[in-house]
């Protein structure tokens, strides 16, 4: 093995998964597997160079200036690419002896949750890292985004993880090796990259020495207390970090706790079904998130998709929002100036990150500028426009937060910056020219030699002449010999043979010029390259200064940018409220649902920018007075069911989000945990039959759901025999009218279901009304008391353009059925074997309402301790009921 080949293997063992970019000259290649893959991936040619135990030895190569496009390539693609780059000059490595190889090491490992690069980022979602520890029973995700510097944990169940993980949805899992049992589900149908690291990399002991030794301190007490599977989760999180960025890691926030429990509950299953980040085929286009972001800068769009990502559960904060969004509604002048600001708002965020590891460049200084004089802008706007009614406390915390940028270190470090940096910039620092004149005196002085040196040229040019008598001499300049004189071969004599001739040097002879050199040109070319040199070497160091001088203001800057983002969302969500008619919802603690005239964001989109027709608003109410309540939708396909569930389901969402919502009114009380199924067929993929995953889903639910849920179901047991499951069907909704007793709503074809609201006084039938017309449906989207008179389902195949042969023939069978069925009903097996009273009273819960009757806030510790007694005596006597 050749000692280059040597190296390579040995450094290619670090890098353990992954692809090792290895430079040589101007490219990095890659070798053996390596090479194989990433050719493939790249679609680029696979070579080969040399030979390794008779075998050749695959090679292909990037380019080491377009290295970022090809590492952009490979990042989407969910590779890790190692990058080995040469530690010291090669010269140096000549001197060691003609053989000795260039020393080389890693010095980054870029992976899809690690990547920091704008190229590489797509800038309205935040890149987060996520790692999850399972200890015994309990269990934490750790998420970190390296682009902004936020870190963040939760603990929870591992039966929590899934929804957990959904929520996140990472760029990037860590995860032990051995894996948990508990996590190895998630894993199989995990669609992002999966990165297994040593189980002892999860140990808690380790974590909290981990944690202690990146963020300085002996102790972690001051950033609050932490469970066991929490230092886990976040050491090995921390650890992975330092390891890719080999050590230059920007300064991490202390972690935040993500505290779930202010939050609704929304599953994977129901962020899928709804589509709010991304549709389905995973775009953001056609997602709920797309349909109302009105956001104009990155930052305010990752801030938006946060917020509607975890929706809130307490009525104070929520209508704090909604204050923001109403205040920006009514002044929409403001809205409208502070926006005009917004547009012009870069991302701050990730400019520091950049910034505090070093990739960074002039570009980035001047984008500090611009951000803390936009920021000054909206601090203007908001502080001196009188607004429609009090500042709201969101509104008040930012411009608090953007004070610093008109007054203070912050707005000398913007003039600072703006004498210091040219109009136009560089895109790296070390190719010179980005400071600006009258900044720096030591540079001017250095700088004017350059500038001068081209009147000095023109001069010593004009007194060779005189002194050669040669009026088309020139002074030129080349790369290679510098400065030098120009003659034509006619007028070489001059030089050669003139009286003074001891002062020109002949340097090259051309076809038709001779060059020469002097003394003092000579003399003049070194102090110009010195010069130059000079130059960029105190540049340079302005440079660095310039830099140490943002980071020093890095926390003021990041609330600086917080505030901006804040304020770019709310006034997004009042413009969206005022540009789509949408209304500010009531939110309490009641568990009322009512909504007037409610619309769903993405199809009256859809519809708008299609056929322009328009969406048919509809009223939904689960709720009578303070009571609970569901409704079965009955109607034919294509009228709209799924439509109107969801729309519910999104308003409850939007509202709790601090958006105002698409409708005329409503009124909720706030959701806990919202559930949401409609279809199931795209978990085929999984391995599960359509049935199967259904139930599960199902069983989630009616395990899951509180009182105070909210209960989204279309056509449950859809995926089987009719009887059974209609049967299936029947009985949750008798579990969730009677046990859970929560908000729902309940699609279904199955007709017999409808009658159920005989038997259960909170249900409720409604319908999508349709229309006859020459035999053929016209669908009204309109939602109507009562069940739906039959399901048009031959009227649709028509429609759908079915053979008219076969649409004739299945009317003739359909008559058929219908006309046996009438002397025949149907009997459900379920039912039948159980024999369901006739008339259904639910079962008597004495523990509950026994539960119901008590008022924690109003308890004495010492009646509370009775009431526990008098609870655990009931239950005894009710049989575990
Ligand atoms: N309220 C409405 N106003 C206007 N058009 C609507 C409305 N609701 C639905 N539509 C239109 O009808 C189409 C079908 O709606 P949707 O998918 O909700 O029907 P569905 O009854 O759930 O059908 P299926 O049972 O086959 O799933 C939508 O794509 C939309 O174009």
């Amino acid at each position: 093995m050749t000692p280059m080949m040597a190296q390579y293997h040995a450094i290619k063992q670090r890098a353990e998964g992954a692809l090792l970019f290895y430079r040589m000259g101007d490219f990095y290649e890659l070798f053996f597997d390596d090479a194989v893959v990433a050719a493939e991936a790249l679609d680029i040619t696979l070579t080969r160079r040399g030979k390794k135990e008779g075998e050749d030895i695959p090679m292909c190569g990037v380019p080491f200036h377009a290295a970022e496009t090809y590492l952009a390539r490979l990042i989407r693609k969910g590779f890790s690419v190692a990058i080995c780059d040469q530690t010291e000059d090669p010269a140096e490595a000549k001197k060691r002896g003609a053989k000795s190889v260039v020393a080389r090491d890693i010095v980054r490992v870029v992976t899809p949750g690690t990547i920091t690069e704008e190229e590489l980022l797509s800038p309205r979602s935040a890149n987060y890292l996520v790692s999850v520890a399972v200890l015994g029973e309990g269990a934490a995700l750790a998420a970190a985004d390296l682009s902004t510097g936020e870190i963040e944990v939760q603990s929870l169940a591992p039966t929590a993880i899934r929804d957990a993980v959904a929520a996140l949805s990472p760029a990037e899992l860590l995860h032990a090796d051995p894996v948990p049992s508990a996590i190895e589900d998630i894993l199989q149908e995990a669609d992002f990259p999966l990165t297994s690291l040593p189980a002892h990399q999860f140990d808690s002991r380790s974590g909290e020495m981990q944690l202690c030794r990146t963020y300085g301190v002996d102790t972690l007490e001051g950033f609050g207390t932490f469970a066991r599977a929490d230092l886990a989760a976040l050491g090995a999180l921390v650890g992975y970090l330092e390891l890719t960025q080999c050590g230059r890691l920007p300064p991490l926030r202390p972690p935040r706790r993500r505290e779930a429990s202010g939050q609704m509950a929304i599953d994977a299953a129901t962020r899928r079904s709804l589509e709010l980040t991304q549709t389905a085929e995973g775009d953001r286009k056609g997602s709920l998130l797309h349909a109302i972001d009105r956001t104009r800068t990155a930052a305010g769009g990752r801030m938006l998709a946060q917020m509607l990502g975890a929706p809130l559960q307490e009525p104070a904060a929520i209508n704090e929002r909604l204050d923001a969004v109403a205040y920006f509604h009514e002044a929409s002048r403001l809205r409208g100036d502070m926006r005009e600001v917004l547009a012009e708002s870069p991302d701050l965020t990730r400019a520091l990150s950049r910034l505090s590891i070093g990739r960074t460049g002039p570009r980035d200084l001047a984008l500090v500028t611009r951000a803390i004089t936009g920021a000054a802008a909206l601090y203007r706007y908001l502080q001196e426009t009188e607004g429609p009614f009090e500042r709201p406390a969101i509104l008040s915390r930012s411009l608090a937060a953007l004070a610093p940028a008109s007054e203070g270190p912050v707005a000398v470090l913007a003039s600072e910056l703006g004498r210091a940096l040219k109009e136009e910039l560089p895109y790296l620092a070390r190719d010179g020219g980005f400071i600006a004149e009258g900044y720096d005196d030591v540079l001017d002085e250095t700088r004017v030699l350059r500038q001068n040196s081209r009147r000095v040229m023109t001069e010593l040019e004009e007194r060779y002449r005189t002194l050669t008598g040669v009026k088309s001499l020139k002074i030129r300049h080349s790369k290679v010999l510098g400065y030098f004189i120009e003659v034509t071969q006619a007028n070489a004599k001059a030089l050669t043979d003139g009286p003074e001739a001891s002062l020109f040097r002949h340097r090259q002879t051309m076809a038709n010029a001779m060059r020469f050199g002097t003394d003092e040109l000579a003399d003049l070319d070194s102090r110009i390259a010195a010069a130059a040199e000079r130059a960029l070497a105190l540049e340079l160091g302005l440079f660095d200064e310039l830099c140490e001088k943002v980071l020093a203001e890095h926390d003021a800057l990041m609330s600086l940018a917080e505030a901006v983002a804040s304020l770019d969302v709310f006034s997004a969500l009042a413009l969206l409220a005022a540009e789509e008619d949408y209304v500010r919802p009531q939110i309490d603690r009641s568990r009322r649902f009512e909504i007037e005239g409610g619309r769903h964001p993405v199809v009256e989109r859809a519809l708008k920018a299609g056929s322009g027709a328009e969406f048919i608003p509809n009223d939904c109410q689960l709720s009578e007075g303070e009571t609970p309540s569901l409704s079965i939708v009955t109607g034919p396909n294509m009228a709209g069911k799924s439509t109107f569930l969801r729309q519910n389901a999104v308003i409850a969402i939007l509202a709790q989000s601090g958006s105002f919502v698409p409708a005329k009114a409503a009124h909720i009380g706030v959701v806990d945990r919202l559930f949401s199924r409609v279809g199931a067929s795209d978990n085929l993929a999984r391995g599960q039959s359509t049935f199967m995953v259904e139930m599960l889903e199902t069983a989630a639910i009616l395990n899951q759901a509180s009182a105070d849920s909210l209960v989204i179901l279309d056509e449950v047991g859809r995926g089987t025999s009719t009887f059974d499951g209609m049967s299936i069907a029947w009985a949750a909704l008798e579990h969730l009218h009677d046990r859970i007793r929560c908000r729902g709503l309940f699609a279904t074809h199955y007709h017999e279901l409808t009658s159920l609201t005989e038997k259960l006084p909170r249900l409720r039938n409604v319908s999508m009304a349709v229309r006859e017309w020459k035999g053929d449906v016209v669908f009204l989207h309109e939602v109507r008391p009562g069940p739906a008179d039959r399901s048009y389902g031959l009227a649709v195949a028509k429609l759908a353009g079915l053979p008219k042969e076969v649409t004739d023939r299945a009317a003739k069978v359909l008559a058929e059925l219908e006309a046996g069925n009438r002397t025949d009903a149907p009997v459900l097996p379920l039912f039948a074997a159980a024999e369901p009273p006739a008339s259904y009273d639910p079962p008597e819960d004495k523990l509950g309402e026994a539960l119901d009757g008590l008022n924690p806030d109003e308890l004495t510790p010492r009646a509370a301790l009775e009431a526990l007694y008098e609870l655990k005596a009931l239950r005894g006597r009710d049989g575990g009921r």
